[in-house]
């Protein structure tokens, strides 16, 4: 599976309104951001420093060799982490000082998740757990948005299936459907892909990045995989909790040579 062969459709002319200000060009930022567990002797800096932008309506993949910190950095901007220093702002919003109940809120508001695991309701069709968040935060359905989340998604013909009646990859195509539906500013998927065979794989990042193409989406996701990876407009690399590279409109050879060179 690569991204190489088909062709990477360039984002949509979006017309600026003409007094609008122009929106902030990141929909996250961290700022000298550093995580540290325990403390003495036994602690870990697992990030020591960092400095991103994630851009607003790309899809930008976190890579690096395990322990490189991509899962405390995801989490730390994500609010489900509390940073030990540093600033995160998160579509305007500084989270670093926001209380549990403030950040809670801003999870289920503003924010998506897919996790490597699906983490679908197994009693609720693929429909009712697309619309849980939904639900959950009483908001009413935007019936084209969600109509046009679900022809995106490729599953018109399952959504009253059960998970346990669907594959692991629409399963997933369901959580990311999940993820998308309430507009979330920006989208979190951790893994997405860690479950999948390459088919289904391809499937589920193709589904992502038309997200962001079609859709304006922003998506951060952490893999492994150099073939997810090559889905993205923009790969981070991390190495002992240091940003140490990037790459923009990667392929999985030059993803697979940074890497190499990072060792
Ligand atoms: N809750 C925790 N308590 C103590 N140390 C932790 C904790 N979570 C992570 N670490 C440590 O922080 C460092 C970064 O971990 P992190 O999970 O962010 O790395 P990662 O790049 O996502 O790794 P992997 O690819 O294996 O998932 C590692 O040394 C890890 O052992």
């Amino acid at each position: 599976m690569t991204a190489d062969d088909s062709p990477m459709p360039t984002p949509p002319e979006r017309p600026m309104p003409r007094h609008a200000a122009p929106a902030p060009p990141a929909i996250a930022t961290a700022r000298t951001l550093v995580k540290t567990y325990g403390a003495g002797e036994t602690a870990v800096r697992a990030l020591d420093g960092i400095d991103v932008d994630l851009v607003r309506g790309e899809l930008t993949a976190i890579m690096g060799p395990s322990g490189s910190g991509k899962s405390t950095l995801m989490h730390c901007l994500a609010g489900l982490d509390r940073a030990t220093s540093g600033s995160v702002v998160v579509d305007g919003a500084e989270i670093t000082r926001m209380s549990e109940r403030q950040l809670t809120r801003l999870r289920r508001t503003r924010l998506g998740f897919v996790f490597q695991s699906y983490n679908l309701v197994p009693t609720l069709t693929a429909v009712e757990n697309i619309t849980l968040p939904l639900d959950i935060a009483r908001r009413r359905v935007d019936q084209a948005h969600l109509d046009s989340v679900i022809a995106a998604v490729g599953l018109a013909d399952r959504l009253h299936h059960r998970p346990s009646e669907l594959s692991g990859g629409q399963q997933q195509r369901v959580a990311c459907a999940r993820a998308l539906v309430s507009r979330p500013a920006i989208v979190f998927a951790d893994e997405p892909t860690g479950n999948l065979d390459s088919r289904s794989a391809r499937e589920v990042l193709t589904f992502l990045r038309a997200s962001v193409d079609d859709l304006g989406q922003s998506v951060v996701m952490v893999t492994h995989d150099p073939n997810a990876a090559s889905f993205a407009h923009r790969v981070l690399f991390l190495a002992d909790g240091h940003l140490v590279g990037e790459l923009t409109r990667p392929t999985a050879g030059t993803i697979l040579d940074a890497l190499r060179e990072l060792g």
